[in-house]
C-alpha cells in the first residue's frame, strides 16, 4: 500500500487567462434551459422510468415551463425509441416545445434516431463524442484527427438526414464529451470544425454544449474554460453556448453559476440534481438561487412540493430533507436564537417590504411552503419559537415575560421527554401549566358603589381553598384584588397587564395575562373568557392557583363558601 495515496492524483491546471472577465459580472437574466431528466437523470436511475413515469415527469417539466426538454436516447432501447413516438404520435408535445434526443456519432444509432422523430414539428439531435485525452487514448483508440474527423463526419451526417425529414424544423447540438477534461485548444479545435460542418447563421444557432462530464477543478478554473472558449471559438454569433456541469466535487451549482457569468447563454441538468454519479447540475436550485436575487428564472416551482412528489416517484430516489429550497427540513429552525430572529422580523416586516427575514433566503409561501413549518421546537429552541408556535396556529400573543416564563416551563418538560414538540403538544402544556379550558367559575357579580368605586363579589377556587371574594377598588381587578387580600395572608399584587381579543363574532374571547406578585413569588396567571373583565379575573385565579401549587400562598381567614 502507498504510504501517502493521494499521489496518484494530478492536480487540475489552471488556465491561463490574466483578463478574465467573468468575475466582475452580474447575472441579471435567466439562461435558456434544459432538462436532461428524460436522458442523464434517467440513464443514473438504478431503476430506469417506466413508460407511465417518463410521460408523468415530461408532463411535470411541460407544466414548470421547461421549452427544451431531452427526452431520450431513442436508439439505445426500444423503450427510449417508443416513448419519443408516443409523445409525437399523441400530441404530447405542445408547440412552444422542443424535444432533444441524445446519439453517439455512429451511423445506424443515427439512423434509428431520425426514425424516432418522423412527424416531430421541431428537434433538438444531440451529438456526443469524447474528446478527452483519456478517452482518445483508452475508450476511442484515436488521434485527435481521428476524433475531429469522427465529429464532423457524424455532423455532416445528420444535417443530410435532416434535410430528408423537412416536416421537422431540426436544430443541433454538439457536446465534447469530457470537455472539463480536455485541452482548451483541441476542444476549441473539434467545437470549431462542427460549427462549419453545421453551417449555422446568426439566426439558427447550433447549440455547442460544454460538459463538465466530471467535476474534478474549482468553479472558478471551469469559468475560466466557458470564459475562454467564449471569447475564442468562432462564429459566437451563431452559437448557442451551453453548459452541462456534474457534481462530482459538490460544485455543480457553482460551477453553472461562474459559467453564466463566464458566458454561456444555456444550462443543462436535473431536477433536485438527480443524474449521473453524484448528479447533474440541480436546475431547481441555480433556477431559485436567481430567483432569490431578484432574477425571474421563468420556471414555475410555486408548489415545489409537487414537483418533489414527482421527481421522487419517478425517478424512485428520495430527495434529501436538507436538500436546498426543497428539503423537508430547508424551512424549520430548530435552535432558539434562529426563531426568535425570524420571529421579530416577521412581526417587522410590512406587506411589500423586500424579503429580509434572517435564516430564511426565500419566502417558504413562494414555493407552497407554509410558515408552519418554519420554527419546530426541541431542546435546542427558546421562548421566540415557543411563543411563535402557540401565535400563529393558537393565537396566543403571550408578553415577553411570559415567555420566558412558559419557555422554562416547556424547557422542563423537554429535558424530561427529549422529544420534538409541536404546536398542539405546546398548547396542551400551556393549558395544563395556566388552566385556561377548564377554569373554575368564579360567577362575579360587577357593581358600583355609592362612592363610585366598583365592587365586585365572586367565589375564587385557589386549589388549596374556595374563597369568597367580596372587594371594591378602582375596577374590577383593583376590587377583586383588595377582596382577595382580605382573606389571604400573602398578598398579591398585579404587576403588569395585557389582553387581546381571540376570534371575531359570537364566538370571540379575550384573553388576559397578568403579572402578579404573591408574597415573594413573582408569576403570571392567564384567563380567557368572552367577558373582558372576567377573563382578567380569571387570570388572577390563575396565577393564585399556580402560587398555590408552588406552596407559597397562604390563607389567613378562614372565610370558605
Ligand atoms: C456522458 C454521457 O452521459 S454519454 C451518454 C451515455 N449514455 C448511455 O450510454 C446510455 C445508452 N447507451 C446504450 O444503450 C449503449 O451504450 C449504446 C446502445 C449507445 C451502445 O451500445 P454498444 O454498441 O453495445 O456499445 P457500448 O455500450 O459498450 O459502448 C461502448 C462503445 O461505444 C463507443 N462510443 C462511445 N461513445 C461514442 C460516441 N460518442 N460516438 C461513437 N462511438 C462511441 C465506444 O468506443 C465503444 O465502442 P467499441 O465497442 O467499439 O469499443
Ligand atoms: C452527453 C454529454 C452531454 C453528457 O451527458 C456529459 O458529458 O455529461
Ligand atoms: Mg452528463
Amino acid at each position: 500500500m502507498l504510504k501517502q495515496p493521494h499521489l496518484k492524483y494530478r492536480a487540475f491546471a489552471p488556465i491561463s487567462l490574466p483578463d478574465r472577465r467573468w468575475p466582475g459580472v452580474q447575472i441579471t437574466q435567466a439562461p435558456l434551459w434544459l432538462s436532461t431528466d428524460l436522458r442523464d437523470g434517467n440513464q443514473a436511475l438504478i431503476e430506469p422510468m417506466d413508460p407511465e413515469r417518463k410521460l408523468r415527469m415530461f408532463q411535470m417539466l411541460v407544466k414548470i415551463g421547461f421549452k427544451e426538454i431531452e427526452v431520450g436516447f431513442p436508439s439505445a432501447s426500444q423503450t427510449d425509441f417508443d416513448f419519443v413516438r408516443m409523445l409525437i404520435e399523441d400530441g404530447q408535445i405542445p408547440d412552444d416545445v422542443t424535444i432533444q434526443v441524445l446519439t453517439q456519432a455512429r451511423q445506424p444509432l443515427i439512423e434509428r434516431t431520425f426514425e424516432s422523430l418522423v412527424g416531430a414539428k421541431r428537434a433538438v439531435v444531440h451529438l456526443y463524442n469524447a474528446v478527452a485525452p483519456v478517452m482518445r487514448r483508452v475508450v476511442l483508440g484515436m488521434t485527435e484527427d481521428q476524433i475531429v474527423d469522427l465529429a464532423v463526419t457524424h455532423t455532416a451526417m445528420i444535417r443530410e438526414m435532416a434535410a430528408r425529414q423537412p416536416e421537422t424544423d431540426f436544430r443541433f447540438e454538439y457536446s465534447p464529451e469530457m470537455f472539463s477534461g480536455t485541452e482548451l485548444a483541441f476542444s476549441k479545435r473539434v467545437v470549431d470544425a462542427v460549427t462549419e460542418a453545421w453551417g449555422p447563421t446568426p439566426e439558427r444557432k447550433i447549440i455547442i454544449n460544454l460538459p463538465t462530464t466530471v467535476e474534478h477543478s474549482t468553479p472558478n478554473v471551469f469559468a475560466d474554460m466557458v470564459e475562454w472558449m467564449h471569447r475564442h471559438i468562432e462564429r459566437r454569433e451563431s452559437v448557442i453556448l451551453s453548459v452541462h456541469p456534474h457534481n462530482d466535487r459538490g460544485t455543480g451549482t457553482a460551477a453553472a453559476e461562474l459559467a453564466l457569468m463566464a458566458g454561456a447563454d444555456r444550462i443543462e441538468g436535473c431536477l433536485f440534481g438527480n443524474g449521473e454519479r453524484t448528479g447533474n447540475l440541480d436546475l431547481v436550485n441555480i433556477a431559485l438561487n436567481l430567483y432569490t436575487q431578484g432574477v425571474p428564472p421563468g420556471l414555475d416551482f410555486s408548489d415545489i412540493d409537487e414537483v418533489r412528489r414527482c421527481v421522487e416517484h419517478c425517478n424512485q430516489l428520495p430527495v434529501h430533507p436538507r436538500h436546498p429550497y426543497v428539503g423537508e427540513l430547508v424551512y424549520t429552525s430548530f435552535s432558539g436564537s434562529h426563531q426568535d430572529a425570524i420571529k421579530k422580523a416577521f412581526s417587522a416586516r410590512k406587506e411589500g417590504d423586500i424579503w429580509e427575514i434572517p435564516y430564511l433566503p426565500i419566502d417558504p409561501k413562494d414555493l407552497g411552503r407554509s410558515y408552519e413549518a418554519v420554527i419546530r421546537v426541541n431542546s435546542q429552541s427558546g421562548k421566540g419559537g415557543i411563543s411563535y408556535l402557540l401565535e400563529s396556529e393558537y393565537g396566543i400573543e403571550m408578553p415577553r415575560r411570559l415567555q420566558i416564563e412558559f419557555s422554562q416551563i416547556v424547557q422542563g418538560v423537554m429535558d424530561t421527554h427529549g422529544k420534538e414538540l409541536g404546536a398542539a403538544d405546546l398548547w396542551q402544556i400551556f393549558d395544563r401549566e395556566y388552566g385556561v379550558k377548564q377554569a373554575p367559575a368564579l360567577q362575579p357579580q360587577i357593581g358600583t358603589a355609592e362612592d363610585g368605586q366598583t365592587t365586585v363579589q365572586a367565589q375564587a377556587d385557589l386549589c388549596v381553598r374556595m374563597i369568597k371574594v367580596d372587594g371594591q377598588g378602582r375596577g374590577p381587578i383593583d376590587a377583586f384584588v383588595e377582596g382577595l387580600n382580605k382573606q389571604l395572608q400573602t398578598q398579591v399584587r398585579v404587576l403588569d397587564y395585557h389582553e387581546h381579543a381571540l376570534g371575531s363574532g359570537a364566538d370571540a374571547q379575550a384573553v388576559a395575562y397578568l403579572e402578579l406578585r404573591v408574597g415573594e413569588a413573582t408569576l403570571f396567571g392567564v384567563g380567557m373568557d368572552s367577558n373582558i373583565a372576567s377573563a382578567s379575573l380569571k387570570a388572577i385565579v390563575s396565577g393564585l392557583r399556580r402560587a398555590a401549587q408552588r406552596g407559597v400562598l397562604k390563607l389567613v381567614r378562614l372565610q370558605t363558601v
